[in-house]
């Protein structure tokens, strides 16, 4: 008798397929597993607007795809065309599979066929993640979207009479010009800069690396970025010893087994030094 369920959720190469027995599993976990998966695909494609359909094209929510369990669940982003939902029956290069328990989940990843990573997480570490992952949204929302609020709280300040406002001299507030504060130049200024940092980025090899292996020259590979973490050492929160364990190598599968919610790029984006090439 085989009383396993499955649901897969699909984007591009990516297959994640979830796998429980039947009844065994309460709802909230699969809802917790699916949001996991879903909070990684969006950070992986930089994207916070992710839309769920399945087969016939009915479009639904997350608690829908575990409630209803629909078997194929196709994932697209809106406005993105670049990524490209794969015909239904293609085969898909990157697959992970989560053999899901009320207790923990066994994620194993695969290359084509070839298993390459077998991750054990307990329950409460897809919890713990799923929250840091809406914290650390917030962290980017305020630092792309309170500013302008903290403007606009200017504004309101300066809501007094219009006589006192004109007996002003020059330097003019936010709010007064409601056209300066709509164009928010602070963006396009990081837009230029990151552009200009993504041209002095270098392509490297783990053989390059592998020789910045010491505290006094400390590379790390996260997600096929690399990064000089020389300066990070002694601010890491779990200490200079344990991400020294990482340093001159990939330390992706450490990272993620230790905090998969912790969104590295975020807070070492000014210390990449190129991108990971060769990696098999
Ligand atoms: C690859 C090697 C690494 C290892 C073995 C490692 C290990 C650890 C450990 C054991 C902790 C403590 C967890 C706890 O207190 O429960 C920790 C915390 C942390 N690490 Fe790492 N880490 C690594 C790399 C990194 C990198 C590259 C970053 C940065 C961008 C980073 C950022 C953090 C942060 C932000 C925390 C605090 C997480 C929290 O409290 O939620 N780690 N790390």
């Amino acid at each position: 008798m085989n009383n396993k369920e499955e649901i897969n959720l699909y984007i591009e190469e990516r297959q994640d397929t979830l796998i429980w027995m039947q009844d065994e599993v309460q709802l909230e976990i699969l809802e917790e597993v699916v949001t996991f998966i879903l909070n990684d695909i969006k950070q992986k494609f930089q994207t916070d607007i992710l839309t769920l359909r399945d087969e016939e094209n009915q479009y639904y929510e997350i608690d829908q795809i575990v409630e209803f369990k629909r078997p194929h669940t196709y994932i697209t982003i809106p406005q993105r065309h670049d990524v490209k939902t794969l015909a239904m029956n293609s085969l898909r290069q990157n697959r992970s599979i989560y053999h899901i328990s009320n207790e923990k989940v066994l994620v194993e990843k695969f290359k084509g066929t070839r298993k390459v990573e077998s991750i054990d997480y307990a329950l409460a570490v897809i919890k713990k993640t799923n929250q840091k992952y809406l914290d650390t949204l917030k962290g980017i929302f305020d630092d792309l979207v309170i500013q302008p609020k903290k403007r606009n709280s200017v504004t309101q300040e300066s809501q007094q009479p219009i006589q006192q406002q004109q007996n002003q001299p020059e330097s003019p507030k936010f709010g007064q010009q409601p056209k300066e504060v709509a164009s928010p130049s602070w963006i396009s200024k990081r837009a230029l800069n990151e552009s200009i940092k993504k041209c002095e980025l270098k392509q490297l090899t783990l053989e390059d690396v592998s020789k910045h292996n010491t505290s006094d020259s400390a590379w790390i590979v996260i997600n096929s970025k690399v990064y000089d973490v020389t300066h990070y050492l002694n601010k890491h929160p779990g200490g200079k010893e344990q991400l020294m364990r990482g340093v001159g190598n990939d330390g992706t599968p450490l990272f993620m087994q230790h905090h998969p919610w912790v969104n590295a790029h975020y807070l070492l984006e000014h210390s990449q030094v190129g991108f990971l090439i060769n990696h098999k």
